[in-house]
């Protein structure tokens, strides 16, 4: 018997910006089941610019190429606009970084994630709104009736985010992309907001691609790390100890960890991974 195939495989995926000299993604190839892998990198390393390839949300400035970019077997790049919006939000989601961005300002939250459940689930209004409370309950909203009644401004980010997580996951996405999902929020939440995202993701037999510049983080949480550099990926990694490459170990120097405090954070030695990256 064949193996399934991966939720997800990106061989060769390249993006190049319009009036760019230089490509964004270079020729960045993994694949994903049901899995956590967590891309890292610093800014502008072109990690938001894979999610956002996958999930065909890039402006139409920028070119994207690739050998092979297959959801659930299907390619992508052939897809119509509207066969992408109904997989967005059915069959893949994409979470990211603040939550008051995401969320209509001008709606309470309930109703927001009603007409989530209306859209994806084809069920009535008032199952809809069932539904949504139901998943609200799921992320540990508490006092779920009153708080759906509120707006986004009178809910805390931690609050905000989980119920982008509900909204996002109420279909159960087999493709989950969480930008930068922990990092507008408040230090006591971020624990919490990544462990509903792995429970519901396992709950689903879904595959995750958590983008973060953490990579600590990252590595706590994902079972393996693709490290990027200037659109590269440099080294893909399943614990931190094995870093090889000058820049993965700037990455992990240049953040603190919490078992050894230092006084001084190292800084990222350019030359070094500049020689590093002539030898590959
Ligand atoms: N819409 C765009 N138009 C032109 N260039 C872009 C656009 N989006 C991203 N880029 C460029 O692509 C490169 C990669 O950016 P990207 O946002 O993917 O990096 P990142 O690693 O996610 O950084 P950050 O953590 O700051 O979001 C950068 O040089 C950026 O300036």
């Amino acid at each position: 018997m064949s193996a399934p195939d991966p939720v997800l495989k990106v061989h060769n995926l390249s993006v190049r910006f319009a009036r760019s000299q230089v490509r964004a993604v270079n020729g960045v190839s993994f694949d994903l089941g049901a899995e956590r892998l967590g891309v890292v990198g610093e800014s502008g390393s072109g990690k938001s610019t894979v999610g956002r390839a996958i999930m065909r949300l890039l402006p139409p400035s920028a070119r994207v190429e690739a050998d092979i970019l297959d959801f659930e077997g299907a390619p992508l790049l052939s897809c119509s606009a509207g066969q992408m919006r109904n997989l967005r939000g059915n069959r893949m989601a994409l979470i990211m970084q603040d939550p008051r961005y995401s969320l209509n300002p001008v709606l309470p939250v309930g109703r927001q994630v009603a007409e989530a459940a209306l859209l994806h689930l084809k069920v009535s209004k008032s199952e809809a709104r069932e539904r949504a409370a139901h998943m609200l309950e799921r992320v540990r909203i508490a006092d779920v009736g009153r708080t759906m009644e509120l707006y986004p401004h009178q809910i805390s980010g931690g609050m905000g985010q989980r119920v982008m997580i509900a909204m996002m996951l109420l279909a159960k996405p087999r493709l989950v992309i969480a930008d930068e999902p922990t990092s507008a929020l408040d230090v006591s939440v971020r624990g919490d907001v990544l462990k509903l995202l792995d429970e519901l993701v396992a709950e689903n037999n879904s595959g995750l691609l958590l983008i973060s510049h953490d990579i600590r983080m990252v590595a706590a949480f994902c079972q393996r790390i693709l490290v990027m550099y200037k659109g590269d990926v440099v080294e893909t990694l399943t614990r931190l100890e094995d870093a090889q490459h000058p820049y993965t170990r700037g990455l992990i120097a240049a953040l603190p960890d919490p078992r050894h405090p230092v006084h001084r954070l190292q800084t990222l030695d350019r030359l070094a991974i500049e020689a590093a990256e002539v030898r590959v």
